[in-house]
């Protein structure tokens, strides 16, 4: 790993940590009452508070501010679900103090998602778990995603790529430091984000029943998903 790919990471995974989910969204999943209304209010302030986080931690990816802006927007709009998913894979899988996951992942169970994408969902949290990635590979794995070149609506694809080029050869090396062991990790590792990529068409049919079920979303999350 050279000295500049050093610096890169080391702006990538400080922007990670740094951008994490309010505490007072923590809080409250352990306070309010037990509703299906209750739990898909606080489902709701945790996504937003995803999402911002998300737009936050975008903006500290070097070369990113550097796109084109329409481009910026159809990255955080075609990643937006992905790294959503990424991130509360690793707040389940370690950061949530015990008795929190529990109670999270009850209430997701009880806020209107139907079993079939329940499933898959906490399927992909115990395979991003099983991977114990470090907190770069973690932030190195959600720049890789976002830097998704061939998302909707993206007109310059060659410097999109080119961005993502790079992030992946910080992320393989690092991959072959920290997992010596493991020759095929940075594999299994890009392996997750095509697992990614079908969670986000359960999320859309999720999206959608929440909406048949007349539940509204707030105005951050209409307009990054289009509902
Ligand atoms: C942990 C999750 C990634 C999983 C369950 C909650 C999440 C934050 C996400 O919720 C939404 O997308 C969502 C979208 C709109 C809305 O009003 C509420 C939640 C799906």
């Amino acid at each position: 790993i050279t000295k500049e790919q050093q610096a890169l990471m080391k702006i990538i995974t400080d922007a990670y940590n740094r951008h994490q989910i309010p505490q007072d969204v923590a809080k409250k999943l352990l306070q309010d009452q037990y509703s299906a209304e209750e739990n898909f209010l606080l489902l709701t302030e945790m996504a937003t508070s995803q999402v911002q986080v998300l737009v936050e931690f975008t903006k500290n990816i070097p070369g990113f501010l550097s796109l084109d802006r329409e481009d910026q927007i159809a990255l955080l709009k075609g990643s937006a679900v992905e790294a959503m998913f990424l991130r509360s894979a690793q707040v389940f899988s370690r950061k949530m103090p015990s008795g929190h996951t529990e109670v999270l992942e009850e209430r997701i169970r009880k806020s209107g998602i139907s079993e079939e994408f329940i499933t898959p969902m906490f399927n992909f949290y115990k395979s991003i778990g099983e991977l114990h990635m470090v907190q770069e590979e973690q932030a190195l794995l959600t720049t890789v995603t976002i830097l998704t070149p061939d998302r909707p609506y993206v007109k310059d694809q060659q410097a999109v790529e080119r961005l993502q080029e790079t992030m992946l050869d910080v992320l393989r090396k690092l991959c072959v430091l920290q997992h010596p062991q493991e020759p095929q990790y940075f594999a299994r590792l890009l392996g997750r984000l095509t697992e990614l990529r079908t969670l986000s068409h359960y999320h859309t049919e999720m999206l959608a029943s929440w909406r048949m079920n007349d539940h509204k979303f707030t105005p951050l999350l209409c307009e990054i998903w289009d509902v």
